[in-house]
């Protein structure tokens, strides 16, 4: 209990300072600390970690070894573990104090600490690390000053500028950040006021708002919604983050007759992403068949002369907002993307501004055990050997958090998960993501993650401040609700480590705008470095192509399946068709595959009928089209 009051109060006598002396951590011989790490020092040592990023046909070793002790045969938390274990791990809880303490960073001003004392690496690694983390730094600095960071697109990575226009490398983009800001600002103003308003709603003022976004242009809106939003936001917030019809149906559905005092943000960097065009013009048919006009109601996020954007312009909807070339969808957060629907809710946008800038200042310096992103990124470069050999488990211990593991999946993962490194070398990098909130998951998987497979390390989200204040009751002598929530936090992140599985703790005071945007701005630069250190380009997503390329394939041979299917149907009498003669038709006998999904899609939406046969058996199928389009046969 010491420690988390001293986390809490300022006041308290333990208060861990943001600068943490190296003298500290060295003051008790580092062998005395954590003898044990020199196994864990062997088995980094075993295989150089230049060529860990390379090599992946040998096994871990910590894998190996992990698995060769029963999870039964170990003790359930700190205090109950024998000094040491021969996984690397410290256990002694001295030590461990020690460890805690040394390690803990503080950011005073954003009440923000993060412990990685559970994750075991020695100090040693921290040492052989450095070269590697200065050109990190370096790189970051450069980035920041406007050098061309994404290489393969030839752009500028300014996100951080975003959240200090200043650093901006030209005037030029400085006043388009700015100028940017003051419009969002002005027109949620606008519309939260009723001065900007719908042509015919009863309620005479927007109430809801529906943003059609996927990625990037989705991810992080939704996060902050849910984080951030208050119970009675000036306008809800709905969203159309998919393709799906049936998700679609029901946005509009449960908007009802709201639909006439809905505005609809249409959010796309590119303006051409198939999902949200695919969105948009269902949400502009709805609006159709409710009589009302779209273009009175519609706003669109994009570049400048994208096919939004003209779409936009030509159409007349009520507003337009830039995104910037060189602002990257999943760290769009702080742009007009995030920070117009943020505002619509009501939520302090400034200050979530703020809190990433504070952030972004904490990072700037190149002394690691001082920086939290890059003591982040130390940690998972340690957990998972720098190749992405584990996963990571992001648990926020606060339900309004629940949409942070989401959120990082793709800020992640799409930034990491690359092919090639930046020298061209073959590194199928990565760092997997998953995780949804606790304690909920702790009756989920927690039971794999404690004793199953050891392929992960987590990460915990604390929040210190349970509920506004003078709402909290005690529902049994001395503990609250929130008590327990702490208490199961705890609990978790003690059993796993007493079972080998390393973690680290962010902790904050509260989530507000400003930890919010903090806690963004914290994990874009951990991204940023780590990516620095294993040599990719972290602001690129080719592999994401291949799948949009092939879905493009997928609809192009189903037009071919219609036009054959329409000319056999069209016949007096009817063809119908077996899968084989359909496909030799189309000149795709290879493709026979796709083109029974393709039937099957369609029989079960009624756009194709099943003469003989059934699916399940797919050579007994002969099918043929309802309707003849004689039009379309001649066209
Ligand atoms: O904002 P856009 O251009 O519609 O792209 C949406 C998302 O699609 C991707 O390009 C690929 O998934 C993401 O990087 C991006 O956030």
């Amino acid at each position: 209990m010491a420690s988390i009051s001293g986390l809490c109060s300022p006041s308290s006598t333990f208060k861990p300072e943001k600068f943490i002396p190296k003298t500290l951590s060295t003051s008790a011989s580092p062998h005395s600390l954590l003898s044990i790490r020199r196994d864990s020092i062997a088995f980094h040592n075993k295989s150089k970690l230049s060529d860990r990023c390379f090599d992946r046909s040998s096994t871990p070793l910590a894998h190996s070894v992990a698995r060769d002790i029963p999870a039964s045969l170990t003790p359930t938390t700190d205090d109950a573990l024998p000094k040491s274990n021969n996984r690397g791990l410290e256990k002694d809880p001295r030590a461990l104090w020690k460890r805690y303490v040394d390690w803990l960073y503080q950011h005073k001003e954003l009440g923000l600490y993060l412990d990685v004392s559970r994750v075991g690496f020695p100090d040693e690694f921290l040492d052989e690390m450095e070269p590697k983390f200065q050109k990190a730094f370096d790189h970051m600095v450069k980035l920041e000053k406007g050098a061309i960071a994404n290489p393969d697109e030839g752009r500028m990575v300014g996100h951080y500028w975003l959240r200090n226009p200043k650093l901006a490398p030209n005037s030029f983009l400085r006043l388009q950040i700015e100028n940017t800001l003051e419009a969002l600002c002005k027109f949620a103003d606008d519309v939260v006021s009723g001065k900007i308003k719908p042509p015919s709603s009863p309620e005479g003022r927007f109430t809801q708002v529906l943003s059609v976004g996927i990625g990037g242009s989705a991810l992080g809106p939704q996060f902050v919604a849910e984080a951030l939003a208050p119970d009675n936001p000036p306008l809800k917030i709905r969203f159309i983050d998919n393709t799906d019809p049936a998700g679609i149906d029901h946005q509009i559905a449960q908007l009802g007759p709201e639909l006439a005092s809905t505005l609809v943000i249409v959010i796309s960097k590119s303006g051409g992403t198939p999902e949200t065009r695919n969105g948009l013009l269902e949400v502009q048919k709805a609006f159709r068949e409710a009589g009302l006009e779209f273009a009175k109601q519609g706003v669109a996020i994009t570049q400048e002369n994208s096919l939004l954007d003209n779409t936009a312009r030509i159409e007349g909807w009520v507003a337009r907002f830039p995104m910037f070339d060189w602002v990257g969808g999943r760290t769009s957060e702080m742009s007009a993307v995030g920070l117009l629907p943020a505002a619509l809710q009501g939520i302090d946008i400034r200050e979530m501004l703020a809190g990433a800038s504070l952030m972004d200042e904490a990072n700037r310096t190149t002394v690691v055990r001082n920086n939290p992103a890059a003591l982040l990124a130390l940690c998972w470069y340690w957990a998972s050997d720098g190749i992405g050999s584990k996963d990571m488990v992001v648990l926020p211990y606060k339900d309004s958090l629940l949409l942070f593991s989401r959120y990082l999946q793709q800020l992640v993962m799409e930034s990491l998960g690359k092919e090639f490194d930046l020298d061209g070398n073959r590194v199928n990098q990565g760092l997997s993501v998953y995780g949804n909130k606790g304690s909920t998951d702790q009756h989920a998987y927690i039971q794999q993650l404690r004793e199953g497979v050891h392929n992960f390390f987590a990460t915990f989200i604390e929040v210190l401040r349970d509920r506004p204040p003078g709402h909290d009751w005690e529902l049994e002598p001395g503990v609250t609700c929130g008590d327990y929530l702490f208490g199961m936090l705890q609990g978790t992140r003690s059993a796993l480590y007493a079972n080998d599985r390393e973690s680290i703790t962010v902790t904050v005071q509260e989530v507000t705008p400003r930890s919010v945007g903090a806690l963004i701005a914290l994990y874009e630069r951990a991204v940023g470095i780590y990516a620095a250190l294993i040599n990719i380009n972290a602001y690129h997503q080719p592999g994401v192509e291949a799948g949009k390329k092939a879905a493009g394939e997928v609809l192009a041979l189903q037009k071919r399946v219609l036009a054959i299917l329409n000319e056999a149907s069209c016949k007096e009498p009817v063809e119908p068709l077996t899968l084989e003669e359909v496909a030799e038709r189309c000149h795709a006998p290879e493709d026979i595959e796709m083109i029974y999904k393709i039937i099957a899609h369609m029989a079960a939406n009624d756009r194709a009928l099943i003469a003989e046969g059934n699916c399940g058996s797919p050579r007994s199928i002969k099918v043929f089209l309802g309707e003849c389009n004689v039009d379309e046969l001649y066209a």
